[in-house]
């Protein structure tokens, strides 16, 4: 229902192009697909003028899940009608969605506000299924999205009282280190799990459900070793306490205390920062805002290279995005393809050195950057709004991902912007530049920031190619190499 898709060699009478319509061709190796995007219905000029709360017309905006699928020309939207087509495509070709509930679209609780649920089920089901309800948000931190039976009242209250036990029993399951070898497969299996539960079924049908449903059943010790062991630990040793944030950052941007000499090389630029510094002055900006800084020549050309060679050379697979069961799961929100930087990887010379840099540059040590993550993203691809922030690692020896630096690793032709929904800022890609950000808050360093929300946008010529460094607020390398982050 998103729109006409005419095969490069159609003759279909219908697939043929008028003045009312955008074409765009989408290259890929082996077909050529020419992807039409056109407003499907006759009243969409009208409708993108009427005004619902000023006298502006904001029809498409306020109506945006629907007016930008259905009206993308009158609306001015096809880069998401493009999305949208891109997205229906990879259901048909296949690709199973993440069973996990969650929404995909960063707008969905205002969308579910307004009454979208109800009015547009197809988008909404598919892109806000937890706003919309139809599924509980809270097991996704344990296996496949339990159904709620919306619609059966007395069901739906087992299925949440049963809920509920669950989720204090799993918080227990994520902290407790006994549970560290099973929690990570601590998962239901079955949407009915917890229905099952509640009815009754972990007594009656013990070897299914404790192994299917082991979280409904509040049975993660069914399945397998729940010693403590976990040698070899690091000494807790958090990078930053309350208040550090900011001065970091003051550090870089500011000079602050006469610190930031090393970051001149970069020309260090605040996007965005908060109004007040922490010495209580003003920092002399409009906006109050999170930190979003970019720093220029972060790596050289040489080096961008080594990471695509390298990049291609191991292979970029389909990109996952991390759930709160500490699974990672293919997510039509993120269509990009990844490849992780390991032992030989870092090894390597010149990535050595970049990673030292990181180290440098974040005031931390090489043992505090995750692996880096080398991405790529053909045209059409892109990741939907997200942060960085990984709930469950607060409760792992790493603790929280307290920042993220982006390195741009090529100039794109055309889309593929890092846009920073809530800042209302987009960074197009530059060879060599790194954009850097925090995804914790200043006043608690366990505590996610939300205004770092962010997407990549698709991109529309060309190929994009960039690496994620996330850094931890405690040692990642040792209890990754021990083992001892599930
Ligand atoms: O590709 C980008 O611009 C950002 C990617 C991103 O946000 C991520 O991978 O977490
Ligand atoms: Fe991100």
């Amino acid at each position: 229902d998103v729109g006409e898709v005419c095969h490069g060699d159609s003759q279909d009478a219908s697939c043929s192009v008028d003045s009312n319509q955008e074409v765009f061709t989408v290259q890929e190796p082996v077909k050529q697909k020419q992807f039409i995007c056109k407003d499907l219905h006759e009243n969409c000029q009208e409708w993108s003028k009427i005004s619902f709360n000023n006298d502006e017309p904001d029809a498409c905006r306020v109506n945006s899940a629907y007016m930008t699928q259905h009206c993308a020309m009158a609306c001015d939207a096809c880069d998401q009608f493009y999305l949208g087509f891109r997205l229906s495509e990879m259901v048909e070709g296949g690709l199973s969605i993440t069973p996990f509930c969650q929404d995909e679209n960063f707008d969905c609780r205002q969308l579910a506000a307004q009454g979208e649920c109800e009015n547009n089920p197809l988008y909404m089901n598919m892109f806000c299924e937890a706003s919309c309800g139809i599924c509980s948000e809270e097991s996704n931190r344990f296996g496949v999205k339990q159904s709620m039976h919306k619609g059966d009242s007395a069901k739906e209250q087992l299925v949440r009282d049963q809920l509920n036990k669950s989720i204090d029993y799993m918080h227990g399951v994520k902290r407790e280190r006994k549970y560290k070898k099973v929690r990570h497969h601590c998962l239901n299996k079955n949407p009915d799990c917890t229905l099952w539960a509640a009815g009754g079924q972990c007594d009656k049908n013990e070897r299914y459900m404790k192994s299917m449903c082991a979280p409904a059943c509040l049975s993660c010790d069914y399945l397998g070793d729940t010693s403590e062991d976990c040698p070899g630990l690091p000494e807790r040793m958090p990078l930053w306490k309350p208040g550090d944030l900011n001065v970091f950052f003051e550090t870089i941007v500011d000079n602050a205390n006469g610190n930031g000499e090393y970051y001149r090389q970069f020309n260090p630029k605040a996007l965005s920062r908060p109004k007040t510094k922490s010495d209580g002055s003003d920092a002399g900006v409009e906006n109050d805002g999170a930190w979003l800084v970019l720093l220029d020549n972060f790596i050289t050309d040489e080096e961008a290279e080594r990471f695509i060679e390298i990049g291609h050379g191991q292979g970029f697979e389909r990109s996952r995005k991390a759930v709160d069961s500490g699974e990672e799961r293919v997510t039509v929100g993120r269509t990009s393809s990844n490849t992780w930087c390991h032992d030989s990887c870092m090894r390597d010379p010149l990535v050595a050195r970049v990673l030292e840099r990181i180290a440098n540059t974040t005031n931390s040590t090489i043992r505090h950057s995750e692996h880096l993550q080398l991405l790529r993203y053909e045209t059409g691809q892109f990741y939907l709004g997200h942060d960085d922030f990984i709930p469950y690692q607060l409760d792992l020896p790493c603790g929280a991902r307290i920042m993220t630096i982006f390195l741009y690793l090529n100039d794109v032709e055309d889309g593929g912007g890092t846009r920073f929904t809530e800042l209302d800022i987009t960074v197009q890609p530059k060879r060599g530049t790194a954009l850097l950000w925090p995804n914790v808050i200043n006043e608690d360093p366990m505590e996610s920031e939300t205004r770092t929300f962010h997407e990549a946008l698709p991109v529309i010529k060309g190929v994009k190619y960039g690496v994620n460094s996330w850094i931890q607020n405690e040692d990642f390398q040792t209890p990754w190499k021990n083992k001892c982050l599930g």
